[in-house]
């Protein structure tokens, strides 16, 4: 399934104008001889800079292991990532480190505190990228106040150990840490999904801002309902296919494949009413046949 964005078609990926991600045929198993599993097949997906693409499934349908073979941490059985333009599909454990450090790809947990050391004050983890990369301590400790600021937290955070922060507090500086490197892509995995409604409404919003400044985001979420406000195109996965993509308001609106019904069923806050059990039977009986 193609979906280019229309928009980076004549761009150029060495200006910093084309595509920062780029998927291709893209295929992931998991095992050995007999135990080999297909977990993605045939997967294509390009982000623009700036865009917010929602990937969305339920459990098992590969969300996570197309996260980590964006990442470098599962490899690839076929197919190619691009990111900003360089070819990393073919890239061996040093070269993906490298590419790590430099922060031009960034991942955030959906468990905060699994992105952030419990033994480092705030100011220390949102730091620690930087002085990785060789960032003056004075620097790096400026660039991390502004980055807090940027999640809307205030600098009397910055002392403080993760596990003195609220849940909602403690993701926006796992935001934060992600941003701090300046990176053109960040992987979000169910950013929203361990917060309350209140910090949901609150982290999402500062997403949606973030895309301004140019980085692209991926939303990695079992619940469409949650990322359809703030994606500006969505990728539905089925069993390690992708179904369906289109812009968020088209697939919401318009779903064309019957797994995107089913879950949109499942979503009643889009969709006015919660699909009723005859209807969600019709629609597995569909994507069974
Ligand atoms: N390390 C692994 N070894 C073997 N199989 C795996 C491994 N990791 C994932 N799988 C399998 O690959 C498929 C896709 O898993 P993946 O974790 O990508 O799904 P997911 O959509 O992220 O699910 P969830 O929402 O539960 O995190 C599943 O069938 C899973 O059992």
């Amino acid at each position: 399934m193609t979906t280019a964005a229309p928009q980076v078609k004549e761009a150029r990926p060495e200006d910093g104008t084309g595509p920062v991600l780029e998927v291709s045929g893209l295929g992931v198993h998991y095992g050995r001889g007999r135990k080999r599993r297909r977990a993605l097949h045939d997967v294509t997906l390009d982000i623009a800079p700036g865009e917010a693409v929602g990937v969305i499934g339920e459990t098992g349908s590969g969300k996570s292991t197309l996260a980590r073979a964006v990442l470098g941490l599962v490899p690839a059985s076929s197919g190619s990532v691009r990111i900003a333009g360089e070819e990393v599909s073919a890239y061996g454990s040093r070269r993906w480190r490298a590419l790590r450090r430099r922060g031009v790809v960034q991942y955030v947990f959906q468990d905060p505190l699994r992105s952030l050391d419990p033994d480092l004050t705030i100011e220390e983890s949102l730091a620690e990228p930087l002085l990785i990369q060789g960032v003056p301590r004075t620097e790096a400790a400026l660039r991390a106040r502004s980055f807090l600021d940027r999640v809307h937290l205030a600098p009397d955070l910055l002392a403080r150990l993760p596990g003195e922060l609220s849940g909602g507090q403690r993701q926006r500086v796992a935001v934060a840490r992600a941003l701090v490197t300046e990176p053109r892509l960040v992987i979000l995995d169910e950013p929203v999904s361990a917060l309350d409604s209140a910090n949901r409404v609150q982290v999402l919003e500062i997403l949606k801002d973030l895309r301004s400044s140019g980085v692209a985001l991926v939303l990695i979420s079992h619940d469409l309902g949650s990322v359809a406000g703030t994606a500006d195109r969505i990728a539905v996965l089925y069993r390690g296919e992708l179904v369906e993509t289109g812009t968020a308001d088209d697939v919401v609106r318009r779903p064309r494949h019957p797994y995107t019904r089913l879950l949109l069923g499942s979503a009643p806050t889009l969709r006015g009413r919660p699909a009723d059990r005859a209807e969600r039977e019709a629609l597995r009986a569909q994507l069974d046949a």
